[in-house]
């Protein structure tokens, strides 16, 4: 009989974490994340080894590796793959994107809503592709006027539209779970880009469409 891998290791400057003895392969997917979640259980008095929590440094590792992909994205690529030569003139706007993030500060989630506008150059994108740029950045640690300012610029520069608006609102769960606890504010932030930061009137179309 094979003996099974037992997962202890360095996690940093010489701490080492539990010992883990897995009873199948498929209990390990990131063994060295899963260890670092493994210790953090540890440190708060909690035992990785009962059995609601052995198969969770796994989930862990498996949520985190979701929730931070858009660091392996580029929104370039997904830009790219669906732009239309199309002569539409008037403005577009995709609203209602749900996003959910993690603020770098805390590593809690926020979530709520994007709102996109452009104002097409000779081409479209897909629609399913601005929802797609949200999750890009989204799925990153970000601050949420980051996140708004990303995905504007990413729009503005592969689209070549001649404008672009973003505006995102948003519930931080680390303002309404611990800190302040503030369990009604949303925040809203805005990024104007081409012609929506220069003609007011554009950016009033745009904003118009929001409110229904
Ligand atoms: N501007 C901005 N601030 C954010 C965002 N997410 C979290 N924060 C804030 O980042 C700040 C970090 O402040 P610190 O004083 O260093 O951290 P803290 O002691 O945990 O702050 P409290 O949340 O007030 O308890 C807090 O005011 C958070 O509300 C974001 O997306 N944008
Ligand atoms: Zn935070």
């Amino acid at each position: 009989m094979p003996s099974k891998p037992k997962l202890s290791r360095v996690v940093s400057d010489g701490h080492y974490a539990d010992s883990f003895e897995p009873e199948h392969e498929d209990e390990i997917y990131d063994p060295v994340k899963e260890d670092l979640v493994r210790r953090m259980l540890s440190e708060i008095g909690e035992d990785p080894q009962r059995e609601g929590l052995r198969r969770t440094p796994l989930r862990v590792a498996k949520a985190m590796d979701f929730l931070t992909s858009g660091y392996q994205l580029s929104a370039e690529e997904v830009i790219r793959k669906a732009i239309f030569e199309e002569d539409v003139k008037e403005m577009v706007v995709v609203r209602d994107i749900e996003f959910y993030s993690m603020c770098e500060h805390h590593m809690l989630p926020f979530f709520g809503h994007a709102h996109v506008g452009y104002l097409p150059n000779g081409k479209v994108v897909g629609l399913s592709k601005v929802a797609r740029v949200v999750d890009v950045f989204a799925r990153r640690l970000q601050v949420q006027e980051r996140l708004t300012n990303q995905v504007a610029d990413a729009l503005m520069q592969h689209l070549g539209a001649h404008g672009v608006a973003v505006v995102m609102e948003a519930s931080h769960t680390c303002m309404m779970m611990r800190g302040v606890q503030k369990q009604n504010s949303t925040t809203v932030s805005s990024a104007m880009r081409g012609t929506f930061e220069v003609d007011q009137r554009t950016r009033a179309e745009f904003m118009g469409f929001l409110h229904r």
